[in-house]
């Protein structure tokens, strides 16, 4: 995964435009597993939705491989997304009306239209391996902690060679996290998938091969006061 020259800005709440991300060059060797560190606000779900394509760059480019995502158009860039990516949402984005089952099998039926015994299976040995026993419960019932560990399970549903994890142990208790955030780890290494995740917990931070500072861009330049200057 290759970020090149990538900013990325915002408008605040007086319409005036602000620089959220300016990131020369931040690069992902395959099958590494990443921390991204930084303050509330700092980007890092900003840089895991640029890489999952689901906002673009204000300038630069984000590639997969030989896959230049930023330049893919909507469709490809979905369908790019299906085949390769897991990602675990920040606030989960289960469908609380399906039950757990359902919601781990759901990425495989946007290309099926019939969920085949085998990915049902996988699906089943993911949540038990996540500690979830009662799979015809609602994810709408669950608790934030279950919630978790349905997102994470679904994530690595695909086998996806690529995993984003948004805060993966956020919504856990020291324990339930230590446990949750080796399993994510493992379940990464064992199928050689790329793992970036964004996250203030030191103890999912320290399993991570290699993490990085994100910090607050620096602001735009006051584009009234340097006519002020110049004048
Ligand atoms: N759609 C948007 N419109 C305007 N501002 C946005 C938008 N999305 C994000 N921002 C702003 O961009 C900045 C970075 O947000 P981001 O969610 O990437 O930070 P973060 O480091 O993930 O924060 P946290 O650790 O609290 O999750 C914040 O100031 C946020 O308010």
């Amino acid at each position: 995964m290759r970020l090149t020259g990538v900013t990325l800005d915002h408008r605040g709440g007086d319409g005036r435009p602000f620089r959220v991300l300016d990131l020369p060059k931040l690069v992902v060797a395959p099958g590494e597993h990443l921390g991204l560190r930084g303050p509330s606000g700092s980007g890092k779900t900003s840089i895991l939705h640029l890489i999952a394509g689901l906002i673009l760059p204000g300038s630069g480019t984000v590639a997969w491989g030989e896959t230049e995502v930023s330049a893919l158009d909507v469709s490809r860039r979905d369908r790019w997304r299906l085949n390769t990516l897991g990602y675990v949402f920040q606030d989960f984005h289960l469908i609380p009306e399906l039950d757990v089952a359902a919601n781990i099998t759901l990425p495989a039926s946007f290309s099926s239209w019939r969920i085949g015994r085998a990915e049902r299976e996988h699906g089943e040995a993911l949540a038990r391996r996540m500690g979830l026993t009662d799979l015809s419960r609602k994810a709408g019932v669950l608790s934030r902690g279950e919630q978790q560990r349905v997102a994470i399970a679904r994530a690595l549903s695909r086998r996806p060679a690529l995993i984003l994890a948004d805060e993966p142990t956020a919504s856990l208790d020291a324990a339930h996290a230590e446990e949750v955030g080796t399993l994510l780890v493992e379940a990464a290494r064992e199928a050689g998938a790329t793992l970036i995740c964004a996250s203030h917990d030191s103890g999912l931070l320290a399993r991570m091969e290699r993490c990085i500072d994100i910090a607050p861009a620096p602001p735009l330049p006051d584009l009234a006061t340097v006519s002020g200057h110049a004048a």
